[in-house]
């Protein structure tokens, strides 16, 4: 699992640390990490003679990069410091000099020729974008061909929600200490820091248990997902019923049922008008013609994808005290109070737009605030929220780390692969996971099955990035 800290906590970690530990102490670990980062970046036997720019904010972002800029010059690096702030930390300041670094206030000069920058002008001490003063010098670093490295964070971002308020500068790779802060794993601002590494400073020790933010890898999907036992049959296994397709969206139910079939569950129940559609793609299929309630026992509902106008089985479905997964036209008006109402887990699968209207807000706001945004409707309904996007976030009704999808691709932006997630989810659910397992799993799985189907660079169909599930399942499973 991987795991990101808010600003607040990583401070308190910070202070307990620094009291059992000399003065500067933590300082020359984060700058000790960033230094060798910057080596292997460079390349091996490319330290010596390399031109690296520094550019230094007010504060200690700004002291680890000159005391990391001390560390390559003292390898035989050229190193120029580009003082932006106003004030400069004075050890670093100071490393830097002692070890032959150089100073100038002509930063275009120095980046024209850079190979390699360091953005230590605002970490998590940063408010708002960069600086007008800033702005001009960070453009001319990325526009130089050097490689730009963020020191803890992109300069510019916000830690601890991902925004970018204004101007902010956009790193090949962000190297960070003592652990991801959320805004690395979230977009907007993901997008702005590259490649991630992690620093280990000795923090682990003293931060909280619980952390802000999680990411699954493979080994925790893994040991997730559901495998049948020597005793299950296709009931024990469980059974999803999916309440989708219309007849202007047939489609959609054959997607659903698509994701659905490669869920884990033991059989899948579909009711609506699509019947002929979804047998004809997927045989296997236990077709219902409705309503819901008439359908059969199930383990977990799906309702939503393709349904058009008419919410009627939104309510019937919802009464049900199984889990269910609401998606897409399911989630048009959706009342929080009766969801609140349920006791059996309710799963809300919204993409931005669909967020954005159930939070009376702009779809940009959503974008912009994708953790806020996640946070409240879980609160408001009492249910799982998986916020669909750039960055996928699924979020517990109770508080709890937000788990953020560390799978996926730009590719998976195409109709019908939100139906395709929806069936696997709603499987999950059926199988027994809980709605934050089956809607983290689900993400997991749907974003690496896209990423096999566009391996080659080419756009996939939702139909495609179905047919990868299983080879997803086993990339997970089956690890090389
Ligand atoms: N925590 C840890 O465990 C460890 C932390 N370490 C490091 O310390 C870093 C945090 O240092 P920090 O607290 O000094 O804050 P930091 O990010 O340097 O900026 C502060 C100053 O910047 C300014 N400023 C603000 N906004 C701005 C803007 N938009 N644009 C431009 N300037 C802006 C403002 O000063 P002002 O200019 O207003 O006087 C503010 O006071 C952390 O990210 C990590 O790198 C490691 O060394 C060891 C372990
Ligand atoms: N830019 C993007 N990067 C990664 N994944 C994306 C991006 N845009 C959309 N997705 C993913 O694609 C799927 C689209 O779902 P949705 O919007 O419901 O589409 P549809 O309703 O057509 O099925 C979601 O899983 C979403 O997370
Ligand atoms: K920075």
């Amino acid at each position: 699992m991987r795991t990101a800290h808010r600003v607040e906590t990583v401070r308190a970690a910070e202070a307990a640390l620094m009291a059992r530990l000399p003065e500067g102490a933590l300082m020359q670990r984060a700058a000790a990490g960033l230094a060798a980062a910057c080596c292997s970046l460079l390349g091996k036997g490319r330290v010596y003679g390399a031109r690296v720019v520094l550019l230094v904010g007010s504060g200690d972002n700004g002291g680890d990069a000159l005391y990391a800029g001390a560390r390559l010059a003292r390898r035989g690096a050229g190193v120029t410091a580009v003082p932006l702030g106003t004030r400069t930390h004075p050890g670093g300041l100071a490393a830097l000099r002692a070890a032959g670094g150089r100073i100038t206030d002509d930063p275009f000069e120095a980046l024209a020729v850079a190979d390699l920058v360091l953005d230590g002008i605002t970490g998590i001490g940063g408010r708002g974008g960069l600086r007008p003063d800033a702005v001009p010098v960070a453009r001319a670093a990325r526009g130089s061909g050097a490689v730009v490295v963020a020191v803890d964070l992109p300069s510019g971002v916000d830690a601890d929600t991902g925004e970018v308020a204004g101007e902010a500068l956009r790193a090949d790779a962000t190297i960070t200490f003592g652990t991801y802060k959320p805004g690395l794993l979230v977009d907007p601002a993901r997008e702005y820091a590259g490649a991630l590494r992690l620093v280990d400073i000795g923090l682990d020790a003293v931060l909280p248990g619980v952390p802000d933010l999680e990411a699954l890898q493979h080994q925790d999907v893994a040991w997730l997902l559901p495998v049948p036992g020597a005793e299950s049959d296709k009931y024990r296994r469980g059974v999803l019923g999916v309440v989708a397709g219309s007849a202007r969206y047939p489609g959609a139910a054959v997607l659903a049922v698509a994701g659905a079939l490669r869920g884990g569950a033991g059989a899948v129940r579909y009711v609506g008008p699509a019947g002929d559609a979804v047998i004809a793609a997927h045989p296997e299929t236990l077709v219902h013609a409705g309503p819901p309630s008439k359908a059969g026992r199930v383990q977990a509902w799906v309702v939503g994808p393709g349904l058009g106008e008419d919410p009627g089985p939104v309510a019937e479905v919802l009464a049900a005290d199984v889990p269910v997964l609401v998606d897409a036209d399911g989630l048009r008006g959706l009342d929080p109070a009766a969801v609140r109402a349920r006791t059996a887990p309710t799963l809300l699968t919204p993409h931005a737009g669909e967020a954005a209207a159930l939070l009376g807000v702009a779809r940009e706001d959503v974008e912009a605030g994708r953790l806020a945004a996640v946070r409240e409707l879980a609160a408001r309904f009492g249910a799982t929220v998986l916020l669909k996007g750039s960055t996928t976030l699924v979020c517990g009704p109770g508080g709890g780390p937000v788990r953020v999808n560390p799978t996926g691709t730009s590719w998976l932006a195409t109709a019908g692969s939100g139906d395709v997630l929806s069936g696997l989810a709603g499987s999950l659910l059926a199988a027994g996971l809980s709605a934050l397992d089956a809607g983290s799993c689900g993400a997991y799985l749907h974003g690496l099955a896209a990423r096999r189907a566009s391996a080659a660079g080419a756009p996939v169909t939702a139909t495609d990035v179905a047919g990868s599930l299983r080879d997803a399942w086993l990339d997970v499973t089956s690890p090389a």
